[in-house]
């Protein structure tokens, strides 16, 4: 990551809400303790996209979280459409077809394309399940180096992932990691978390922080602890 970030702007809250109602009401519990939201599947599905441009325009930074994967075409006239919205990053899987289909067109829009490497829900032994022959550790540097390769602007990975990929990757590919989870906070569903100082610590250029926020009992004073984490993690 070229630029020296904020602490507050390291951290991408994802609004996994039901509704535009139930988002825009945590937007502004939240205030100025966070700058930059994720929209994903269950939010754009219940009609969220349009807020990509609100809050852009509000000077909020948005994640689109849609992790596309069709055929090139398919994506590349899905990553046209995208790129019209304002928002900052866009999530496509890390299959190369689908990388450079989104590299190619999202031109000069400004929007930036990060690749899912391997879902932060899944081990070695999801990824046999699915019939993959590598495991957690292989498949993310296969495909960091295949992104890499293509032109992408940056990588989703767990933060445990994250010190490795910094070495393999360099400083310009941005690193952005869900499966935060400050100490004590519930797993749920996650497999490879890490707290937001050691995923600082780790490399990570930015935490994605979903249910420990929006679903504590005070989602301001929940993000405020994570902004400190991440502060007094940074060197
Ligand atoms: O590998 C991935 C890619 C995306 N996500 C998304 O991040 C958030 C995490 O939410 P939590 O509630 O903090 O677990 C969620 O929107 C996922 O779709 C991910 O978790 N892992």
């Amino acid at each position: 990551m070229s630029e020296k970030l904020a602490a507050r702007d390291r951290m991408i809250v994802a609004l996994d809400l039901p509704s535009v109602d139930a988002a825009e009401a945590m937007i502004a519990k939240l205030g100025d303790s966070a700058s930059f939201y994720k929209i994903g599947y269950q939010l754009a599905y219940a009609g969220g996209l349009p807020m990509v441009r609100r809050l852009a325009d509000a000077g909020k930074k948005v994640f689109v979280d849609l992790k596309l994967h069709d055929i090139g075409n398919t994506v590349a006239r899905g990553v046209e459409s995208l790129s019209a919205l304002g928002a900052t990053f866009l999530t496509v899987h890390a299959y190369p077809q689908t990388m450079k289909a989104a590299v190619a067109a999202r031109g000069d829009s400004g929007l930036k394309i990060l690749a899912v490497t391997v879902l932060t829900s899944y081990d070695d032994a999801d990824l046999q399940e699915a019939g993959y022959r590598l495991g957690v550790r292989e498949l993310v540097e296969q495909r960091a180096h295949q992104a890499q390769d293509i032109g992408i602007d940056g990588l989703v990975c767990s933060p445990e992932e994250a010190a490795h990929l910094r070495g393999i990757v360099g400083p310009s590919i941005a690193l952005v990691t869900p499966g935060i989870r400050p100490a004590g906070a519930a797993v749920g569903d996650q497999k490879r978390i890490m707290t937001p100082a050691r995923a600082i610590m780790a490399g990570a250029d930015y935490l994605v922080v979903g249910r420990p926020i929006v679903e504590a009992a005070d989602p301001k004073a929940a993000a405020d602890a994570i902004v400190q984490e991440i502060a007094t993690a940074t060197v």
